[in-house]
C-alpha cells in the first residue's frame, strides 16, 4: 500500500530558559499602540504612547497548520511594566471554537493568568517558575506581569482553536490587576460593562 507523505515532519525548536526567546525564529511583538482603550487609565496610556511606544510582549507563532490533531506551541514574554497602576500584560481572548483548552508552563517571572468564562466565572492563577496553570474551554485569558522581570511561559494548544479578540477588545475582562501600596490586587474593571 501506498504510504502517504505526513503533513508535518518531526521537529524541534529551542527557546531559552533565560529570556524565553528562540534564536532560530522570529517572533510577533506586541506594543502599547497595539492596547488602545484596554487599559483602565486612559490618562496614562496616551502620556506614554505620545513618549514612545513601549514593547508589552512578544510571542511565537510558528504556522503549525490549523488541523484539530495539530498542537500550536511556543513561549509568550510578557515584560514588567505598568500603565497607571495597572501592569503590563496580554490582549487576552477566548478561542474561536470556545471549548479548546489550553496549557501554560511558567519559566520565568511573576504573574497572574486572568480566566473568565461568559457565565461570568472568574479565576486568577498565579504564575511563578515551575507553575503549569490548565486554562480550560470555555475561558478567556490574559497573562498578566506582577513582578519586576519578564514573565515568561511556555504553551500548548489545538492549533486550530483560533483567536476571538473581540468581546475582550470592547468590554475587557471583568477585573484587572493594579499595584497598590506596592503590592498587586485585583480589582473591579470600571470599563466593564
Ligand atoms: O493573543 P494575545 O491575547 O495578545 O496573547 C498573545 C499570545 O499569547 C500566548 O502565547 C498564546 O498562546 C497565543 O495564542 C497568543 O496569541
Ligand atoms: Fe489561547
Amino acid at each position: 500500500m501506498e504510504q502517504l507523505e505526513p503533513i508535518l515532519k518531526p521537529f524541534s525548536l529551542y527557546f531559552s530558559l533565560n529570556n524565553g526567546l528562540s534564536d532560530t525564529t522570529p517572533s510577533l511583538k506586541r506594543h502599547l499602540s497595539k492596547m488602545k482603550g484596554m487599559y483602565a487609565d486612559d490618562q496614562a496610556y496616551a502620556a506614554m504612547t505620545a513618549d514612545g511606544d513601549p514593547l508589552l510582549y512578544e510571542f511565537y507563532e510558528l504556522g503549525v497548520p490549523e488541523q484539530p490533531g495539530n498542537l500550536a506551541f511556543g513561549t509568550s514574554i510578557v515584560y514588567p511594566g505598568k500603565v497607571g497602576s495597572e501592569y503590563y500584560m496580554t490582549k487576552g481572548h477566548f478561542h474561536t471554537i470556545l471549548d479548546t483548552a489550553e496549557v501554560y508552563y511558567c519559566i520565568g517571572g511573576k504573574g497572574y493568568m486572568l480566566m473568565e468564562n461568559p457565565e461570568g466565572d472568574w479565576t486568577a492563577e498565579e504564575f511563578t517558575p515551575g507553575k503549569a496553570v490548565y486554562v480550560p474551554g470555555r475561558y478567556a485569558h490574559r497573562s498578566i506581569n506582577i513582578g519586576n522581570e519578564p514573565l515568561i511561559t511556555f504553551y500548548v494548544f489545538r492549533s486550530d482553536a483560533g483567536h476571538d479578540y473581540g468581546s475582550i477588545e470592547t468590554k475587557g475582562f471583568r477585573k484587572i490587576v493594579v499595584e497598590q501600596d506596592g503590592r498587586p490586587i485585583i480589582i473591579d474593571n470600571p470599563k466593564w460593562k
